[in-house]
């Protein structure tokens, strides 16, 4: 999928490509390899005082740092580049909300027309609902005749409650009028008024999180200011968040500093990382003003919203993947139980399409297919593949399953032709659009019974710790199959191993075992002659 960093992405993996055939590295194709990505960091729009002082950092890095056994010259530059870009995503750090002592804790969102701010207050608030939170909507934002319906519709899908101004509403005594929106009769045209309000209410109604949504301008002005201002003196947020469309391009950087002078702002939310526009100018932003970036949105929908990790970030543009994202949202949509018997039924053969059924069901909670396959290390060169896959064909396959008896789906050996035939007509396919996806099934079957048996692995993706059980186990090891622990500490461990592997460095159970490894800092995509079969087209066909 394109994202606001696509080409980046493909110009810097680029740059690193020249030096894989290098056993050692010269200042000449230090400097040639530093031009590269500065020239790739230009052209996606970072500014240009960021990109000078990131260079300059890379290559005194490059050529001090001592030649390293455990990497080869083209993973050592990747690791220093991934580290250098962490850092200027905000200096290498997660910053987790600012809480109040005593609640309300309030968040006020600033920034220019159309940056994402309403949208970006309904994510918020869903996201700290999810978290336990009772959070509460301010629609501040008198400027722009639609904004406070905007809102209110946003809170109704979002199933939070709105603090608004309502035409005509004076008294101050309004109840709420439904279930999610609240309209009490905050003082209409004076947005100072209605957050100072909005705070009043939620201390009487228990709100623990006040979320203020203020007004825009198309460019930055000082009345919007002073009015951003006028608003946080009157609420003293724990929070003010600026946000900026990641496509505002090279504007980004002169937006943020006059924000930063005129609020103050606590922290940054990149929005619209889905656009394909350069995103670079976003990236300078933490650096510029020295703020941290707190959460990135990544489409309109509620939930394409996430936390920032500034390493992680670091790892997707570098086409490193974001596994640990992965992780954690498989962790959380995920059935354990169900993700360890699918593994099991892998290992043994027995992996019949009912079970292809429930694991497709669970993925699809994950999201859509082309974001998950996104996070996986080495898949920007599959781009376009991946943009071709429709998820209309995932839906065909699942009706094709479906139209089949619970015997077929455990044995695809008895569906013969009169079978395929009434299977075709109920799920409205061809036959062969059957037998294309038995053939698949069938193949992708062996092949993960081989995988998952140890007997081979997947083309250019190394092995996940505890991914493969080798020999066939025990039934106390066999729970070790799904690759993510249950055990909290465990997982913490294999977590950080993951982490270190992505990173370049070598894992406490390489620096302490006899197994070690070189760590696949960069994936050798020369070796990916070609996607496992459940992505090159796999199950779902093309
Ligand atoms: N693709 C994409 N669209 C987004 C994202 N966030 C917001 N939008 C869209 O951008 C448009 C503007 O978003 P708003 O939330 O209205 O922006 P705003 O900052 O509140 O604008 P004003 O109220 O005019 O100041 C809407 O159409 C949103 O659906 C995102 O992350 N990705």
């Amino acid at each position: 999928m394109p994202t606001a960093f696509s080409s980046l992405t493909d110009r810097l993996t680029n740059a690193f490509k020249h030096l894989r055939s290098k056993g050692k590295l010269s200042e000449t194709d230090i400097d040639s390899t530093i031009r590269e990505i500065r020239r790739a960091l230009l052209d996606a729009d970072v500014a240009l005082p960021v990109v000078r002082s990131f260079t300059s950092q890379v290559r005194e890095r490059c050529l001090s740092t001592e030649v390293s056994d455990s990497l080869n010259p083209a993973q050592q530059v990747v690791s220093i580049v991934n580290d250098e870009l962490t850092a200027i995503l905000g200096q290498g750090v997660d910053r987790p909300l600012n809480f109040a002592k005593n609640p309300p804790t309030v968040i006020m969102l600033a920034g220019l027309q159309g940056a994402g701010k309403t949208t970006l207050a309904g994510k918020l608030g869903y996201w700290l609902k999810q978290a336990g939170h009772t959070p509460l909507l301010v629609a501040a934002d008198l400027q722009r005749p639609n904004a406070v319906t905007q809102l209110k519709v946003v809170g109704e899908r979002a199933g939070i409650p709105v603090f608004a101004p309502q035409a005509g509403v004076t008294s101050s005594d309004e109840t709420a009028e439904d279930a999610t929106v609240v309209t009490p009769g905050a003082t209409h045209g004076d947005p100072v008024a209605v957050a100072r309000q909005s705070l009043e209410f939620a201390r009487q109604k228990l709100y623990d999180m006040v979320i203020i949504d203020t007004a825009g301008r198309l460019g930055v002005d000082e009345e919007l200011m002073a009015q951003a201002r006028d608003i946080r003196d009157a609420v003293q947020p724990q929070e003010i968040l600026f946000v900026i469309d990641a496509m505002i391009g090279q504007d980004a950087v002169q937006t943020a500093q006059a924000f930063n002078q005129g609020v103050n702002f606590t922290g940054v939310v990149l929005t619209k990382l889905d656009g394909d526009a350069r995103g670079g100018a976003a990236l300078s932003v933490a650096s510029v003003t020295n703020k941290p970036i707190l959460f990135d949105s990544t489409g309109e929908g509620l939930t394409d919203f996430e936390v920032f990790h500034p390493d992680r970030m670091a790892g997707r543009i570098l086409d490193q993947g974001d596994i640990l994202t992965l992780i954690e949202q498989a962790q959380k949509q995920f059935d354990e139980q169900q993700a360890r018997e699918s593994a099991e039924k892998l290992s043994e053969g027995t992996f019949g399409l009912d079970d292809f059924i429930e694991q497709l069901e669970q993925v699809r909670k994950l999201g859509p297919m082309k974001n998950l396959l996104a996070m996986i290390p080495g898949m920007a060169q599959y781009r376009n593949q991946i943009d071709n896959l429709d998820e209309k064909t995932i839906d065909r396959s699942e009706a094709i399953i479906r139209a089949m008896t619970p015997a077929e789906r455990r044995d695809t050996s008895i569906i013969d032709g009169s079978r395929r035939a009434r299977i075709a007509k109920g799920s409205g396919v061809s036959v062969s659009e059957v037998n294309g996806l038995i053939q698949r099934f069938e193949m992708a079957a062996k092949m993960m019974k081989r995988v998952a048996n140890g007997a081979t692995s997947i083309p250019g993706v190394r092995p996940i710790p505890g991914m493969h059980g080798g020999k066939k186990k025990g039934k106390n090891q066999k729970k070790k199959r799904s690759g993510v622990s249950g055990n909290p500490a465990k997982r913490r461990q294999q977590e950080e191993e993951l982490k270190a592997r992505l990173s370049g460095k070598p894992t406490a159970s390489q620096q302490n075992g006899s197994s070690f490894h070189k760590p696949a800092a960069m994936p050798d995509l020369s070796q990916l002659g070609q996607l496992p079969p459940s992505l090159n087209g796999g199950l779902f066909g093309r």
